[in-house]
């Protein structure tokens, strides 16, 4: 089955809505359509008062290296380019893999070239990694611990940072029902020690094997959930010590992921669903 995008005219331009874990994405296909998106146009179509509405903006691209079916560009609301997301690829290979009758491709990303495969009717698995423990890749600004970095907010303590395609940190808290993320994750998303700013999680570990989770993202959001974050979260739990499995369920506010680490790979696995297509007016860049 191929997905219909309806037809793009002028300035309108053609997308599709998904969802995974009710983190949305707003996605367009720019495989045969040169015409990129200006920020303003970013912002005004994730805005959902001026536009479709949406926690990222996605393209889809003809691929640059061999074997990736495509590549997909993401952007935060701000604007700006990041280089992962782990919701929306789910996301795009399902889309993709509804496009070419196959049941796994290799979707190219900014943060390296990912494995997808299909899990279910509307479930994807994704190959995320290899997670990064190093402080120069997240990046940092100076040698730090990266297993207990050297800051602090309210009850975000002892935190520990990785790169998996895009940056994370990631904080343990005793109950996260009780740790107010909005008010105390900011300070650490944008301290002087993360010059391109950092997605900021706090976890829960409920047993050896089950998390819960929320996410400060860049640039400055909760979201409903975070596929990279559940990744970081469950391979944190592992490197902490905290726990021997390989095997978590992560609960996000809108539910659960399932993790698998690999080594420093993370399988993650979890739900898509579409939710809309239509035609949103751009000035274009
Ligand atoms: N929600 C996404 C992560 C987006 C991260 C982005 N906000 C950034 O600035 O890196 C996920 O499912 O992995």
């Amino acid at each position: 089955m191929s997905v219909a995008f309806p037809a793009s005219h002028g300035r309108s331009r053609a997308f599709v809505k998904m969802h995974g874990l009710r983190n949305h994405f707003v996605i367009f296909d720019r495989r045969d359509d040169p015409r990129g998106f200006a920020v303003p146009d970013i912002v005004r179509i994730c805005d959902t008062h001026t536009g479709v509405g949406g926690d990222q903006l996605l393209t889809i691209e003809k691929p640059s290296v061999t074997g990736a079916y495509a590549a997909m560009r993401i952007f935060n609301i701000d604007g700006r380019e990041v280089s992962a997301c782990g919701n929306a690829t789910r996301c795009v290979a399902h889309l993709l893999m509804e496009e070419s009758g196959r049941r796994d491709i290799l979707l190219e990303t900014g943060g390296g070239l990912l494995a997808c495969r299909r899990a279910g009717a509307m479930q994807v698995s994704v190959e995320l990694g290899p997670i990064g423990t190093d402080w120069r890749a997240l990046p940092v600004a100076q040698e730090v611990d990266m297993l207990h970095l050297p800051m602090e907010s309210g009850p975000l303590r002892d935190g520990a940072g990785f790169w998996i395609g895009n940056p994370h940190v990631v904080f343990f808290v005793e109950r996260l029902a009780e740790t107010d993320l909005s008010r105390f994750a900011p300070a650490i998303q944008n301290h002087p020690l993360f010059p391109e700013g950092v997605n900021v999680g706090a976890a829960e570990l409920v047993d050896p094997r089950t998390i819960r989770l929320a996410v400060w993202e860049r640039p400055g959001m909760l979201t409903q959930a975070c596929g990279t974050g559940a990744c970081v979260a469950a391979f944190a739990a592992r490197l902490k010590g905290l726990s021997k499995t390989n095997r978590f369920t992560v609960h996000l506010p809108a539910g659960p992921l399932e993790i698998e680490l690999v080594g420093d790979m993370a399988v993650m696995t979890g739900p898509v669903a579409y939710c809309c297509r239509g035609t949103v007016e751009c000035e274009g860049a």
